[in-house]
């Protein structure tokens, strides 16, 4: 059997009912009941972003072999508790990183260029009134980038398009590689006009985010966060923007999902997303067919499409 985390997507939901016995872990009502009954019939746990397999699921199911998530990243898969245990884990890499580095783009020009405000401008009328405010240039300003990876190289390329200098900061200096890195993200901060954040959300990349380093990105500074919610202390980058000691911020990706803080809501200067980077109708066709050709591998015997583990 196959226990599906959560609602993620119809194709997948559709094809994994077809192909395997599958359980649909949120219309269970008392779970651990249903852990009891189901733990030797389930061998696999579809997860994403939103639900994954924590330690505890984990331990719940002895027959578990593997582990397959509808997402590049795992922050909602315990992997060194699935190492421990032999259980295989694999996720949806490189089929959605230009869609995440095209929305980055996206919410860069949408911040500076005030799109969706202009948007809202022109659809209450009030252009008939005079003319708009200007806006702020995007080609030619600095963007830094918090970790260099695939997500992070490709937001890189794209930004060159617009002729930006790039700088970036990850664990180590990337050898022979033309963009200026920073040992620290408030150096790197200080040294940019768009901060991006495109780094795995770890322990260590937890709340990198901080007051300092808003600080640093400043009054004319923007941030862009295409990684996780908890990358950034929510707290600090309201009240910043909030005391205009942040110039502005795009956010696809918030601490407690659905829930964003109201507060955002009156913010001309922050353009906010729900959790769409890779969310195109052709990105989550693939990232789901690599979900079925991973399970179908792992019970095949076969070598898996995208190993973590
Ligand atoms: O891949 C990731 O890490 C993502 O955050 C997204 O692609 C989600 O998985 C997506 O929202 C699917 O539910």
């Amino acid at each position: 059997g196959v226990l599906m985390a959560c609602p993620m997507n119809t194709y997948l939901e559709q094809e994994l009912e077809r192909r395997f016995n599958l359980f649909k872990f949120w219309t269970v009502s008392d779970k651990t009941q249903f852990l009891k009954a189901q733990q030797n019939n389930i061998r696999a746990v579809v997860g994403n972003a939103t639900a994954g397999a924590d330690a505890e699921l984990i331990d719940a199911l002895p027959k578990l072999e593997i582990v397959s998530s509808f997402s590049v990243g795992l922050d909602k898969v315990d992997v060194a508790k699935c190492k421990e245990k032999g259980v295989r884990v694999t996720n949806t890499p490189d089929v959605l990183t230009d869609d995440v580095a095209d929305l980055a783009i996206g919410l860069m020009l949408a911040v500076l260029r005030r799109l969706c405000e202009s948007d809202r401008y022109v659809r209450s009328g009030k252009w008939k009134k005079g003319d708009y405010k200007l806006t702020t240039k995007f080609t030619g300003k600095t963007v830094g980038i918090i970790g260099l990876g695939r997500i992070g190289m490709a937001v890189a390329k794209r930004a060159e398009a617009f002729s930006c200098p790039i700088n970036y900061y990850s664990r180590t200096e990337k050898p022979n590689l033309k963009y200026k890195y920073y040992p620290s993200v408030v150096e790197l901060a200080s040294n940019c006009h768009i901060l991006v954040v495109a780094c795995p959300l770890t322990e260590e990349t937890r709340h990198i985010i901080n007051r300092e380093v808003i600080d640093a990105l400043g009054p004319k500074g923007v941030l862009i966060n295409i990684g996780r919610g908890p990358h950034v202390d929510e707290r600090e980058l309201l009240s910043a923007l909030v005391e205009g000691r942040l110039g502005g911020a795009g956010l696809d990706v918030f601490e407690n999902e659905p829930h964003v803080p109201e507060e955002l809501f009156g913010l001309e200067n922050v353009v906010l997303m729900p959790h769409v980077g890779s969310g195109t109708v052709e990105t989550r066709k693939t990232m789901a067919d690599l979900v079925l050709g991973n399970l179908e591998a792992h019970f095949l015997n076969k070598p898996l499409l995208t190993p973590v583990v």
